[in-house]
């Protein structure tokens, strides 16, 4: 049996604001830092450690990964920070508070921007500030994989060849991975573990700042997950 573990980053300043964040590079917020700490505190209790770790290339995410690491004691280890692992990108509504855009757009539109899989938010354009063709650390990406927006759908799209070719086996070596990442990156990597309907997968919560671990046999099917307490 293998076990994986999977984090969302502690509660960031946009978390705490209430902002569209996507791929912002907001750091934690006070409370954010805390539950990052407690996560490892509750890691260590469990006696996890790990051989290897993937994070995505946001500063809450890569942030949360080594308050663990450091606390384990693990600072050590490889880590690959990958754009594939990033959260969802939220295009124009990237920054906007969300409870504004639901009165301007209706609570309807907003629930279906933020969980419908299919439904993608509003474009950004490559001239806006935001567009990551405009970050140097996207400068190696294709045009194509720049995006403008994304849906869950096109979130899936980019970290299932990541986990196929990279985490995979490392997983497959009986290394013990921890993957620090986003809610929705981590939602489109539930989807597929679980396999679950696009239906399903909107009910999917993540809570930030508690390891999520899953125990997947030889063939990384999944046989159960929980929540480390
Ligand atoms: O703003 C975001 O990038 C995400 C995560 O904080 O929000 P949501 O839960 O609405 O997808």
């Amino acid at each position: 049996m293998k076990k994986i573990v999977l984090i969302r980053h502690g509660q960031s300043i946009y978390n705490l604001e209430n902002r569209f964040t996507g791929w912002t590079d907001v750091d934690l917020s006070e409370n954010g830092y805390q539950e990052a700490k407690k996560a490892a505190a509750i890691l260590k209790k469990h006696d996890y450690n790990f051989d290897i770790a993937f994070t995505s290339v946001l500063k809450r995410a890569i942030k949360t990964l080594h308050i663990i690491l450091e606390d384990l004691d693990h600072l050590w280890i490889p880590e690959h920070k990958t754009w594939h692992l990033n959260e969802r990108f939220y295009g124009a509504l990237q920054g906007l508070n969300k409870e504004e855009t639901a009165k301007k757009y209706g609570d309807e539109q907003v629930h279906k921007w933020r969980r419908d899989p299919d439904e993608e938010p509003p474009q950004l354009t490559k001239e806006d500030e935001r567009y990551p063709g405009n970050d140097l650390r996207y400068q190696n990406l294709t045009p194509e994989q720049l995006p403008l927006s994304e849906n869950l759908a096109d979130t899936i799209a980019r970290v299932l060849p990541y986990w196929n070719e990279s985490i995979v086996p490392a997983i497959s070596k009986n290394e013990k991975v921890i993957i620090a990442a986003h809610g929705n990156s981590l939602r489109a990597l539930i989807k597929y573990l679980d396999q679950l309907s696009n239906e399903e997968v909107t009910a999917v919560e993540i809570p930030t700042g508690i390891p999520l671990v899953y125990e997947l046999d030889d063939d990384l099917k999944k046989i159960r997950h929980y929540y480390l307490e």
